[in-house]
């Protein structure tokens, strides 16, 4: 990233449509999820427990249909989510972000995308694809950990909406200002949620202070 300009955090931080978690609880788990010591085991549980979290709140303002139930007591009229769920993770790292993200919408479809950043040029490659042909979502969220340089992210989205899908969010753990501003200037119609939001790409594109690689912290690569 050396000789790029990276905007600073303060210039991303009103940006349309994005929204970054201010939650108490939300910053405990962070802190153990940055920290060094923290083991594969406790990293993943970590990822699935922000997923969880970071679900709740992406899920605010999705849209409700009337329908008539009985209780044990008495008819009455319920209101369900309109429309079927989908989740994006973007593997490897997405992963565990799904699994959270299930815990909340247990009912949602999982469409797998393989991407794969390459560590020289930074640029994202395809590897795997398991989107239906069949679309008929009210929301599909693509969760990935860290959005860097917003390589990933981009092409994620370009994908589902080649897929004809209307309404997409993007959720992450960690943004850069940098991607954070790229994939919103690319797709200002999608809704970016993310935990926190650091300042800036060291000169290998990690985020800084961040917290290190998700998926190899995530399954033990190391
Ligand atoms: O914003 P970008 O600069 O595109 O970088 C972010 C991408 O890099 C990481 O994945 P990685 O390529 O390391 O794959 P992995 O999940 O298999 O570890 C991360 O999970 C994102 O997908
Ligand atoms: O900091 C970073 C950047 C990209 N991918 C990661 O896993 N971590
Ligand atoms: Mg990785």
């Amino acid at each position: 990233m050396q000789g790029i300009h990276q905007p600073k955090r303060e210039e991303v931080l009103k940006l349309p449509r994005v929204h970054i978690s201010s939650h108490p609880v939300m910053e405990h788990k962070m802190t153990a999820l940055r920290d060094k010591t923290t083991q594969p085991p406790d990293f993943y549980r970590l990822v699935k427990e922000i997923g969880a979290l970071l679900a709740y709140e992406a899920t605010a303002s999705l849209t409700l249909q009337e329908c008539d139930i009985e209780t044990p007591l008495k008819p009455m009229r319920g209101r369900r989510l309109a429309g079927g769920i989908g989740i994006t993770p973007i593997l490897r790292a997405g992963l565990g972000l799904a699994e959270g993200f299930r815990e909340v919408i247990s009912d949602a479809q999982i469409w797998h995308l393989g991407l794969r950043r390459d560590e020289r040029t930074l640029q994202a490659q395809e590897y795997y694809n398991q989107l239906p042909h069949q679309v008929n979502l009210q929301v599909c969220y693509a969760v990935d950990p860290m959005l860097a340089t917003g390589g990933s992210a981009i092409d994620a989205v370009n994908i589902l909406k080649r897929r004809g899908i209307d309404r997409i969010s993007y959720v992450g753990i960690i943004a850069a200002p940098y991607g954070l501003l790229k994939l919103s200037q690319t797709h200002p119609d999608i809704d970016i949620y993310v935990a926190a939001l650091d300042e800036e790409l060291n000169e290998l594109g990690y985020i800084v202070p961040g917290l290190g690689d998700a998926g190899d912290r995530q399954f033990g690569t190391l």
